[in-house]
């Protein structure tokens, strides 16, 4: 079974164009959720998922599932929050908000997405609100049990990757399942110009108080 024990820049799987077909081993993205997850109601954070059976380290778990749309068709006053920004490059040069999550890891300078990756803001994300798995009612920590990677199997778009989470820790039954959504506080802004805030209930002792 396959195990990544922590994220690299991009996970290259093998794809249409590799012809070894589905049951190549470097297809973990491809080959759907594995372990029991069960959506449950939270008093104070919505909908939420937790596992119903072990999860070991560095297990894929899910991919975040949705529509791909353009970041700057999103309208942020809509209160839309199944939008999955595909920001890899900031995962992998761990900037802003999800330097947290990755620390600074540098591409390698001969990395092939290394010329795809631009300084704008994500230019795609993934909608789950009308379409998805269940990725989408996974919740924020500050101190997650999940962590976020990019892979590329059909194309070498960095602004395209599919998005993976995979388990940063091994998960017992029961336990909820969470991210860090990496947001940089103070960032989010509504149409009005001011600062939107959103307070975090996560529990972490470690818990910033706030997702943005
Ligand atoms: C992707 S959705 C996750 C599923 C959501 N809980 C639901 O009921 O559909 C993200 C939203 O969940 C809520 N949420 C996620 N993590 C949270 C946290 N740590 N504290 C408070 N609210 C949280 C926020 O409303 C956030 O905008």
């Amino acid at each position: 079974m396959f195990r990544l024990k922590e994220a690299r820049d991009v996970v290259f799987e093998c794809g249409p164009e590799c012809g070894c077909g589905p049951d190549c081993g470097n297809r973990v993205s491809q080959k759907g959720i594995k372990y029991k997850l069960q959506v449950f109601c939270t008093p104070n954070k919505g909908w939420a998922v937790r596992t119903l059976e072990t999860i070991p380290a560095g297990a894929p778990v899910c991919e975040y599932i949705g529509v791909l749309r353009r970041s700057d068709e999103v309208d942020n006053d809509t209160g839309n929050s199944y939008i999955f920004d595909i920001d890899c490059k900031q995962t992998i040069h761990g900037i802003e908000g999800r330097k947290r999550r990755l620390g600074h890891v540098p591409l390698p300078t001969n990395s092939p997405v290394d010329d795809k990756i631009t300084e704008n803001e994500a230019e795609f994300c993934i909608d789950g609100s009308s379409y998805g798995n269940v990725a989408r009612f996974i919740n924020h920590s500050c101190e997650p049990n999940l962590f976020i990677q990019c892979v590329l199997s059909d194309h070498t778009d960095i602004n395209l990757a599919r998005v993976m989470l995979f388990a940063s820790k091994k998960i017992p039954p029961r336990q909820e399942l969470t991210y860090d959504y990496g947001y940089q506080l103070d960032s989010v802004m509504g149409s009005d110009g001011n600062i939107k805030k959103m307070p975090c209930h996560c529990g972490a002792d470690l818990c910033r108080k706030r997702l943005y």
